[in-house]
């Protein structure tokens, strides 16, 4: 969790996908047509907002963008189930989707400021489907991310052994320097876990990322995921050449709450 008082956050209203703006794209069986939007349209340039490249020389702070704002995408990947609506949700209105599961349909974004220290970062993010036969649409979105979360379910040692494949995929579509974060979600669950919290430490480190177990269900660390990223946005920016690199595998590691303090089925 964000120490309080140091990280504010604002929320947006804006929300889409495939350009229909105004709600979730849910639905348990019938696939819907792309029928629009691609990846360009309303899912932003990619690049902070005009920031452009900010001046790197002299150890002077580089200028901020106007308004002090910044932007980036956000993805959540992960097979279909692990939570990445719920996710999402509990970070952009701290409400857990309880009950039912429905799927998502294609991709959906949603909004929300953070502020850190003092600048405005707008993630934009985007929910994205995990069932297969969504697989090629959500793949035209990569591009222009600068983030990814890739989810696995703790109780479902499918979604853990698919996180290579997931892997691959990233590499094969995204960005080279898109920050991945892996996500072991539904801590909360003690009863029924099927992935140790060790075996999702060990991939991340085999593949250089930083790890993580949450709960989109009680929020563990969930804000915490969000504001590694939006801070890692943030000093990819504006980081003045005389200050210390953020580091967000350290910055993690020092801020995680672990599932068995917080644990409960
Ligand atoms: N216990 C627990 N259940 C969760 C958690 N996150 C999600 N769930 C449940 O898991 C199911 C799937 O959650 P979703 O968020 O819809 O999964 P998804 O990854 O978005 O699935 P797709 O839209 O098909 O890709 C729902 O029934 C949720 O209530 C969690 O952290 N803990």
């Amino acid at each position: 969790m964000a120490s309080a008082g140091e990280e504010e956050e604002e929320e947006e209203e804006e929300e889409g996908g495939w350009g229909r703006g105004s709600r979730w794209l849910r639905d348990s069986a019938a696939p819907v047509a792309c029928t629009m939007g691609g990846p360009g349209g309303s899912a932003g340039s990619g690049t902070p907002e005009g920031s452009g490249e900010p001046p790197r020389s002299g150890g002077e702070p580089p200028a901020l963008p106007r308004d002090h704002e910044l932007s980036g995408k956000v993805m959540l990947l992960g097979d279909s189930g692990v939570g990445k609506t719920c996710f999402l949700l509990q970070f952009k209105d701290g409400a857990f989707l309880s009950g039912t599961f429905i799927a998502t349909v294609g991709i959906d974004f949603r909004n929300k400021v953070v502020a850190v220290d003092g600048v405005k970062v707008k993630l934009q993010i985007w929910d994205t489907a995990g069932q297969e036969r969504f697989r090629s649409v959500t793949h035209a979105y990569y591009r222009d991310a600068q983030a990814l979360l890739l989810l696995y379910d703790i109780t479902s040692k499918m979604s853990f052994d698919n996180i290579r494949a997931w892997l691959t995929e990233i590499h094969e579509y995204a960005q080279k320097d898109v920050v991945i974060m892996l996500l072991g979600n539904k801590a909360d669950v003690s009863s029924g876990r099927a992935v140790r919290t060790e075996d999702g430490a060990s991939l991340a480190r085999e593949y250089g990322v930083p790890f993580m177990e949450t709960s989109a269900k009680t929020g563990m660390n969930v804000e915490l995921a969000f504001l590694a990223i939006a801070k890692e946005l943030k000093q990819r920016a504006v980081q003045p050449l005389d200050e210390p690199r953020f580091q967000i595998h350290e910055y993690i590691e020092s801020q995680k709450k672990k599932s068995s303090c917080c644990a409960f089925s």
